[in-house]
């Protein structure tokens, strides 16, 4: 299929409580999509930056501009969708109003992988069955970076690419069960009564592992509290978002007395030195997630000792594809991975949902129903299975991420008129 148009829609999701992490406080989701047109269907792709660039150096005004002026007409203009026969990325113009003439981005080797996939015949090993969204790397790779805003535009192609493949991500991903485990993110709550109150309305839902957000000063006592309310078994682990420094590592190491799954990105994204010096300092495994870019970084974290678990998110990566890769080379390794999340709607979390059902990802991820953070989803809302499959989503099985779009949620909740760049 060829790529004819692509829109973006900006919207403000409301939240059923604040989330509230290390870095900030949200109330609404603001959320960017991105709609794909092909000659043969059409797709869509969510954006995981945030309003703000707290979590990461993306935000939604920023992915929006980005691609608006680079990558959508890179997308758009690309000869055979950025990719020649010899695998080179094909030139592409952009012919952007602010410059005089259009920018002419060379030929030139990409960093990107092979676009079909390990010859491991891992999961990445089926990329090559869908060409288009196999394409969307190389071609936007002559932007540095925005790994966010371009893993909402290869979503969308995938998805759209998909559909009229008539098959579903978790096809197209190598899936191997129907249902997947699903764990829950718990925000820095106001008291420690109302974190012990959230705490138990999950569990009463029955998710499968509890996850507690901390920042120095909200650390060991409420993560003492959870696990003496959860019981000694019960999974349960903590995530940072990079809020501590080498001075804390005794801190962090005294969570060794709560039994945890893994300490998630403690210091720094770029500080893997600190990472390994917790690690040799106690027995709960490091978890890597801002760190964790692409395959590079992955390999890279891992053959250092800075991670003993990866959060595979696809949008923090550049997108599924390359999801797909990150869970190969550490299921090559004996990681295990689980899939974080961004508070994605229905879009997203389908997405995340299909991926998760892959084999490598053994720990329950942040695929949570979409009443935690909901009260209307964008599409069918998912919720947690019954009986035997209390505390797991069902895996979409239908074409693409399987869910169809409310087009009049996305039409109520627009801050602003869709872009549409062809
Ligand atoms: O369940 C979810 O979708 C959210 C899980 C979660 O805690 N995400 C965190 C994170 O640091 O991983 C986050 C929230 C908001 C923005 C960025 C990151």
């Amino acid at each position: 299929p060829t790529l004819e148009r692509i829109e973006l829609h900006r919207l403000e999701v409301p939240l059923v409580r604040p989330f509230e992490t290390s870095f900030g406080r949200e109330t609404v989701r603001e959320v960017l999509l991105v709609h794909a047109v092909t000659d043969a269907g059409e797709g869509w792709g969510e954006c995981v930056a945030g309003r703000d660039p707290f979590y990461s150096s993306e935000y939604v005004g920023g992915a929006a501009s980005v691609i608006e002026q680079y990558l959508a007409p890179a997308l758009l203009r690309s000869p055979v969708q950025g990719v020649e026969d010899d695998g080179h990325m094909s030139g592409v113009l952009i012919d952007d109003p602010s410059h005089e003439a259009g920018i002419w981005v060379d030929d030139r080797e990409q960093q990107v992988p092979d676009a079909s996939g390990p010859a491991s015949g891992g999961a990445a090993g089926s990329i090559g069955s869908v060409p288009l969204a196999a394409s969307v790397a190389r071609t936007l790779a002559f932007v540095a970076g925005h790994r966010m805003a371009k893993g909402a535009l290869e979503a969308a192609v995938l998805d759209a690419e998909l559909r009229t493949q008539r098959r579903s991500m978790a096809e197209c991903f190598g899936a191997v069960r129907e249902w997947v485990d699903c764990g829950v993110s718990v925000g820095i709550a106001p008291t420690l009564d109302e974190l012990l109150d959230e705490v138990s309305g999950y569990v009463e839902q029955g998710y499968r592992r509890i996850k507690l957000k901390i920042k120095p000063g909200w650390d060991l006592i409420p993560v003492g509290a959870v696990r003496e309310l959860l019981g000694r078994d019960a999974m349960l682990q903590v995530d940072a978002n990079t809020a501590y420094t080498a001075a804390d590592i005794p801190l962090l190491a005294s969570l060794d007395a709560f039994g945890l799954l893994l300490i998630e990105q403690p210091f720094a994204e770029e500080d893997l030195a600190t990472h390994v010096r917790l690690a040799e300092a106690c027995e709960t495994p490091v978890c890597l997630d801002e760190s964790i870019l692409d395959v590079a970084t992955a390999v890279d974290a891992i053959e250092r000792g800075a991670t003993d678990i990866v959060n595979i998110k696809p949008g923090r990566m550049g997108g599924y594809l390359e999801a797909l890769r990150v869970h190969d080379a550490c299921r090559t390794r004996d990681v295990p991975v689980w899939c974080g999340g961004m508070l994605e709607t229905g879009v997203g979390r389908a997405a995340n949902v299909a991926l998760a059902a892959l084999p490598g990802f053994t720990l329950p991820g942040d695929t949570s129903a979409s009443s935690r953070y909901f009260a209307d989803d964008l599409t069918e809302p998912f919720v947690l299975g019954e009986g035997e499959h209390r505390g797991q989503l069902r895996v979409p099985d239908a074409p693409g991420t399987g869910v169809t779009v409310r087009r009049e949620l996305v039409r109520a909740w627009a801050t602003a008129e869709p872009v549409v760049i062809t």
